[in-house]
């Protein structure tokens, strides 16, 4: 069954140590409704007294987005980059046009658009990922391989490409002609979707520039990033079902993020971040009013592993939680497409071993990697054009 596996063979998967047993108290009547819109966090219960859960550093945007940031702020966010790769950030409370703060718009978003959730599959199939190159548009349940056996994973995406959105701006009639890209919940809103899409951006931009400065380079890492340019760039609405049984469910299996910086807003715990220290798998809290800023392989090649980026994993929330399903929103942040995956040319830039990616272009890389994970696989299967990536 997609993305079930029995507790007892956990030892054959190393990603699987070190989960709490606080996950699976599950209360019979504690059960979720059908009840529909599933996304209410204002109902959510609290996470279980006696969870562990990861102690990650806290940074506030309003330390940064300044001209002349402190020096203090910016190397708290540089050592927060360097380990664990992984951080709360509190973003400014009104941003630009004195639009509302990102989490508040995060969660907006998600309520707006989870009906697309709740289409019949046949349709959100039409939107299916083209192929392991091109991950916009639909990841159903299922189509990415969260073991060696080929076992499915229990959630589904809607990938959101800022480029489709901005070319869909720039040109309006010719698109207005073409069979919608996305369900009509999601093209009805493309003009604020790239409003929001620009904003996360802008405070990417505000942690590339904090970075750049603790290595001493001008503004290299940011150029690798225009807004305009054609890249990897989106927004993924994630799904999970709510918990079923004992077992453990991977919603979205062990991986680091492909590109430069992700923007995760999340309401409900499930999130579980590998510990290099002891390989155990640890809880991330969500925490209110803060989102998560994850760092992903781009950042690290660029800074000669400097920067890290986190092995996490997507299970159902523990406890009482887990009765809901569970939804994401993040913002991925990638290179340009044409952008060769390289160190900076910098004397504070280690000269390691070369690490995966290195040499090889932004796009390329989202291909190896999405191939890694299976993704398309039921596209492919589907046209038979080629074997499981
Ligand atoms: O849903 C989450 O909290 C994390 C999702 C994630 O890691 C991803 O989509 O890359
Ligand atoms: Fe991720």
């Amino acid at each position: 069954m997609a993305g079930k596996v029995n507790m007892d063979d956990l030892q054959h998967l190393p990603a699987q140590v070190g989960v709490s047993d606080a996950a699976f108290e599950i209360k019979s009547n504690t059960v979720a409704s059908k009840s529909c819109p599933e996304f209410t966090p204002e109902a959510y219960p609290p996470l279980p007294s006696n969870l562990e859960t990861v102690q990650l550093p806290i940074i506030s945007i309003d330390d940064l987005a300044t001209p002349f940031p402190d020096k203090d702020s910016t190397l708290r966010l540089f050592e927060a980059c360097k380990s664990p790769g992984i951080f709360y950030l509190k973003p400014p409370a009104k941003m630009s046009h004195e639009r509302d703060n990102l989490v508040a718009r995060a969660t907006e978003w998600i309520t707006k658009l989870e009906p697309a959730f709740h289409l019949p599959v046949e349709k959100k199939r039409k939107y299916n990922f083209i192929d392991s190159t091109r991950i916009f548009g639909y990841k159903e349940v299922g189509a990415t391989v969260v073991d060696d056996v080929g076992t499915g994973d229990t959630s589904e995406f809607w990938n959101i490409s800022k480029n489709e959105l901005l070319k869909k701006q720039s040109l309006p009639s010719v698109h207005s002609t073409m069979a919608g890209r996305y369900p009509d919940i999601i093209e009805d809103n493309s003009s604020s979707l790239v409003d929001f899409m620009q904003d996360c951006h802008l405070l990417c931009m505000t942690i590339l520039s904090a970075i750049e400065q603790e290595l001493g380079v001008r503004h290299e890492l940011q150029m690798k990033h225009e807004f305009s340019d054609t890249s990897g760039d989106h927004v993924r609405l994630a799904r999970g079902p709510a918990r079923v049984g004992q077992e453990i469910e991977i919603q979205t299996p062990a991986h680091t993020d492909f590109g430069t910086v992700t923007l995760l807003f999340n309401w409900l715990g499930g999130l579980q971040w590998r510990d290099p220290a002891d390989l155990k798998w640890k809880w991330v809290a969500p925490k209110p009013d803060h989102l998560l800023v994850n760092l992903g392989d781009a950042a690290c090649i660029f800074t000669g592993g400097l920067c890290k980026a986190p092995v996490h994993r997507v299970v159902p929330a523990p406890g009482a939680q887990g009765s809901y399903p569970r939804y994401s929103l993040g913002y991925f942040l990638r290179p340009g497409d044409k952008v060769i995956l390289n160190r900076l040319c910098a004397p504070t830039i280690p000269q390691g071993l070369p690490m995966p990616g290195t040499g090889v272009t932004a796009e390329r890389w989202i291909a190896i990697k999405a191939e890694g994970l299976g993704i398309g696989r039921q596209v492919l299967e589907d046209t038979n054009s080629r074997g499981q990536g």
